[in-house]
């Protein structure tokens, strides 16, 4: 739904959408079957009955069209059926158990991989015949491995993820570990890759026609290309109709692609728990508070004030209640709390981006002294970025499989700073520098399965780093990353957040992560804050019973 919010997104749906309707009402739309000629009419133009006229052999061009498309999006289904089929479940089962199939399935998608296609297609036309239909199935096996790498980076990498092991703890089987908790993190992936495939299928698939590979009996829109170019002395207006049906069907898929891309990949994600050594921290600071501090407002900080904030769903009713929080400039805050206290939707509601059903119940976000609460969604989203900026729980998840990191951080800096290619390119391999990469280009240059999940946190960092931000959100940012990683991007957040007089306020459910980096810490429980103070003081000496509870669920473990 949010998709037809999304103005790119709904003009190429409506776009589709009317090309497959055309395509299907061929027979009520057309006015005569695609075959039937009569060299009388060569070469006419439009007649009633007849818009489009016809071509070389007589036949009516809006019934080849209609037909045609019919074979030519058939055909792009099938390639992609295929595709679909042999790479999806392949790539989580190589993802997921990893191990010799993993080994075997990598071994064979990279020799599929290494096949000239063209050449692959030629040979198969050769010998399984010259069938749109079957051409589409070798096609379909060709690139079955872009659906097996991308499912198989995914997957191996939530495979790590600690709320994978926390189910497999708690027993639930491998089928609902990959049903429930994997399949969502590969879906959106998975939708945009078929956006993309099946545009880039029409277009092979018209190449093979129009290079006359293809069968010459059904009509096909390539088919219709390759005919008009014999005749483009004649009647060069045959070639428009094919090529304006091809060029808006493939636009409009690559399109819905980045409008996917944009609305499915912004959406928050699961929780996780993970641990590091307590290392408690001298840090001087402000205010310490023990009681639920609803109302209890005190001076506003300039950067990031939040006062008496309430979030609310139809049915549930609040879910954040009355929450009071202050970032300043050049200082760390941690929001912790056990998992469903209310922790991301305080951070989603000074980001703006609350799940569809969620709102601002009640209560005030200034964020350098502008009030965010009810400020119109095209104004939120021009804070984000530049004033604020958001590292999230799942770097390769937030990093989209089918582009380089380069290009991934290049668009967001032409976009957010109106800068040139050369000159985002720059910026971004500056950022990765800044964020402690030793070979930016290299990098920049690869795909996210290329690269680890500590360097994808730090891509993401950069990422959020690119616009000059003066509040960062960090929400769970080391979770998904081994302890060696974490407190490497750890030490990471503080220097940025020294050298840059960042404000950050970092969510997190680990108190050995407040420990390393917070100054002032709020502890949250079923939606409020229970208690608050320097990072110091909280650990030190808790005054509440639930976060006394919260640490001595921690310490035991970390004595150690
Ligand atoms: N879309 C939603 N509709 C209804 N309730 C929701 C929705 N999203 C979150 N909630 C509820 O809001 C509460 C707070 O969730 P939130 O994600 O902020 O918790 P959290 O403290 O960040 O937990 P975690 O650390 O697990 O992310 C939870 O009880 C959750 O059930």
């Amino acid at each position: 739904m949010r998709l037809l919010r999304h103005p790119l997104g709904l003009i190429s749906a409506l776009l589709l959408a009317a090309v497959v309707l055309a395509v299907l009402l061929a027979p009520v739309l057309s006015p005569q079957p695609p075959g039937l000629s009569s060299l009388r009419l060569a070469f006419e133009g439009p007649a009633a009955g007849h818009p489009l006229g016809y071509d070389s052999a007589g036949r009516d061009i809006l019934a080849r069209l209609l037909y045609g498309g019919r074979n030519t999006l058939g055909g792009a289904v099938i390639a992609l059926a295929v595709a679909l089929v042999l790479g999806v479940p392949s790539g989580l089962l190589a993802g997921y158990y990893g191990g010799w199939f993993d080994s075997a399935a990598s071994w064979v998608v990279n020799l599929v991989m290494a096949l000239p296609a063209m050449v692959v297609l030629l040979a198969s036309r050769a010998i399984l015949g010259s069938t749109v239909w079957v051409l589409m199935v070798v096609l379909g096996f060709l690139v079955a491995p872009s659906f097996f790498r991308l499912v198989r980076g995914i997957v191996a990498n939530v495979r790590r993820e600690l709320y994978v092991d926390a189910a497999k703890v708690s027993g639930l089987s491998d089928t609902r570990i990959v049903s429930r908790h994997i399949l969502i993190v590969v879906r959106a992936p998975i939708i945009i890759q078929v956006a993309l495939v099946a545009g880039i299928a029409i277009s092979l698939q018209a190449g093979l026609e129009f290079l006359g590979i293809g069968s010459g009996d059904s009509p096909t829109w390539g088919a219709m290309l390759n005919e008009a170019f014999k005749n483009i002395q004649r009647a060069p207006l045959l070639m428009l109709w094919p090529g304006l049906a091809l060029g808006l069907t493939s636009g409009a898929l690559v399109l819905l692609a980045a409008a996917l891309r944009d609305v499915l990949e912004d959406r928050g994600t699961a929780p996780a728990a993970s641990r590091t050594a307590p290392d408690v921290p001298h840090v001087p600071d402000v205010r310490a508070t023990s009681k639920p501090a609803a109302g209890q407002a005190g001076e506003r900080a300039h950067l990031l004030s939040v006062r008496d904030l309430g979030v609310a769903y139809p049915g549930t009713g609040e879910v954040v209640r009355g929450v009071d929080l202050d970032v300043r400039a050049g200082e760390i805050v941690g929001l912790v709390g056990e998992s469903g206290s209310g922790k991301t939707q305080t951070a989603f509601s000074i980001l703006g981006i609350l799940p569809e059903k969620g709102r601002v119940s009640r209560g005030s976000i200034t964020i350098e002294g502008q009030e965010i609460v009810g400020l119109p969604e095209r104004a939120h989203r021009a804070l984000r970025g530049t004033l604020v900026a958001y590292v999230p729980q799942e770097p390769m998840s937030n990093l989209d499989p089918a582009f380089t990191i380069g290009s991934q951080l290049v668009e967001p800096i032409r976009y957010k700073l109106g800068l040139r290619r050369a000159e985002a390119t720059r910026r971004a391999l500056d950022l990765l520098r800044l964020v402690e990469i030793t070979d930016p280009r290299r990098t920049f240059d690869s795909y996210p399965h290329e690269i680890s999940g500590g360097m994808a946190q730090r891509v993401l960092i950069a990422g959020a780093m690119s616009c000059d931000p003066k509040l960062l959100i960090a929400d769970e940012p080391t979770t998904a990353l081994d302890v060696r990683v974490q407190a490497e991007v750890l030490g990471l957040l503080r220097r940025l957040q020294r050298d840059n007089d960042l404000g950050v306020l970092l969510v997190t459910h680990n108190l050995g992560v407040v420990a390393d980096l917070c100054d002032r810490v709020a502890v949250m429980r079923e939606g409020r804050i229970v208690e608050r103070g320097t990072a110091e003081q909280v650990l030190s000496t808790p005054r509440d019973p639930y976060t006394r509870e919260l640490l001595s669920a921690v310490l035991p473990l970390e004595a150690k």
